[in-house]
């Protein structure tokens, strides 16, 4: 019997269901034999922060060190992750060999209080670990209290439940996978909440250098999502993407064109700065940089600094 590849995961049940699905795609595009893979739970830094805001850490790769370690030492063959948790610069020997067809890129609406954001009570408190979230809920409602709310998907709803805030916010794509679809009471559009980049898509990350393991993972790449990720992650690496700073954006492609909307903002949400920019698919990377740039000139020398 050939020995089966090694997936490293991070062991939530949504980091689990995700190596589970890549392992599924695997045995179907190239057998239960070739395409052979098993799971290799692994702990990451990010895993062990309990009680702190993350973006107290600042560092990036919170949740990826230790993964990215175990592929480098080859313990591993590949790492999957939500793309989104990928920071821009991987690793010197490491690539995001696949990236998965996209899911649902909106974020969810939970609250036992009230059906959406806008019919929440004047000072209800939302919480969110994210800087993205909370700054567009504060923009949208700035008499809202925004608490941190840390934790895997299913801990956040349970201190929904528990009543320790009157809403939250949960990516969609996230809420589906693990069958939890029905915990939404609404889904916000993404011209109200846009997404984090790369938001409901799953990399597959592997050696550069290990043609073979690039090979098995080419059929389960969706080219248009790549794309879009792409674009998505120049723009967040153009602004370099501190874990400070209140940063969304979302590529769409159609008909070879690509239509990115980027999104700076303060924190409070008092202040902000978007950019819409099209052009062709095969300069993905370039208009997400170029969106960079924009907003960032735009937004003047201090904004971003102000929030290092
Ligand atoms: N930061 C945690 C995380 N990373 C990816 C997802 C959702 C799945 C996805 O975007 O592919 C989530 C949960 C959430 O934001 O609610």
């Amino acid at each position: 019997m050939p020995a089966s590849l090694p997936i490293g995961t991070r062991g939530s049940p949504l980091a689990l269901w995700q190596a589970e699905h890549v392992r599924d795609r695997l045995s179907a595009h190239h057998g239960p034999e070739r395409g052979a893979a098993s799971l290799k739970v692994i702990t990451t830094s990010g895993d062990r922060i309990q009680d702190k805001p993350l973006a107290d850490f600042g560092g990036k790769g919170l949740f990826t060190k230790e993964i990215d370690e175990a592929l480098l030492r080859g313990d591993i063959a590949l790492a999957v992750h939500s793309t989104k948790d990928l920071p821009t610069q991987l690793p010197e020997g490491l690539c995001l060999a696949a990236v998965l067809p996209r899911a649902d890129v909106r974020d969810a609406f939970l609250s036992p209080v009230a059906p959406s954001l806008a019919a929440l009570p004047a000072g209800a408190v939302v919480g969110t670990s994210s800087l993205r979230r909370a700054a567009q809920v504060k923009r949208a409602r700035p008499d809202l209290r925004v608490i941190d709310f840390r934790g895997n998907v299913q801990t956040r709803l349970r201190k929904l439940a528990e009543g320790v805030a009157d809403a939250t916010l949960l990516a969609k794509a996230g809420l589906d996978r693990l069958g939890l679809a029905e915990a939404a009471t609404s889904v916000l559009s993404v011209e109200d909440m846009l997404p984090a980049v790369a938001q409901g898509a799953i990399g597959v990350v592997a050696r550069t250098n290990d043609v073979q393991t690039r090979a098995l993972l080419e059929p389960l790449n969706d080219a248009t999502t790549q794309f879009a990720v792409r674009c998505e992650r120049a723009f967040l690496a153009e602004l370099d993407g501190s874990c400070r700073t209140p940063i969304a954006g979302l590529a769409a492609i159609e008909d070879g064109a690509i239509r990115f909307r980027g999104l700076i903002l303060s924190p409070d949400g008092a202040e902000w700065h978007e950019v819409e920019m099209t052009g062709p698919v095969a300069e993905a990377d370039a208009i997400g940089r170029q969106a960079g740039e924009d907003v960032r000139g735009r937004a003047g020398p201090t904004f971003l600094e102000k929030l290092m």
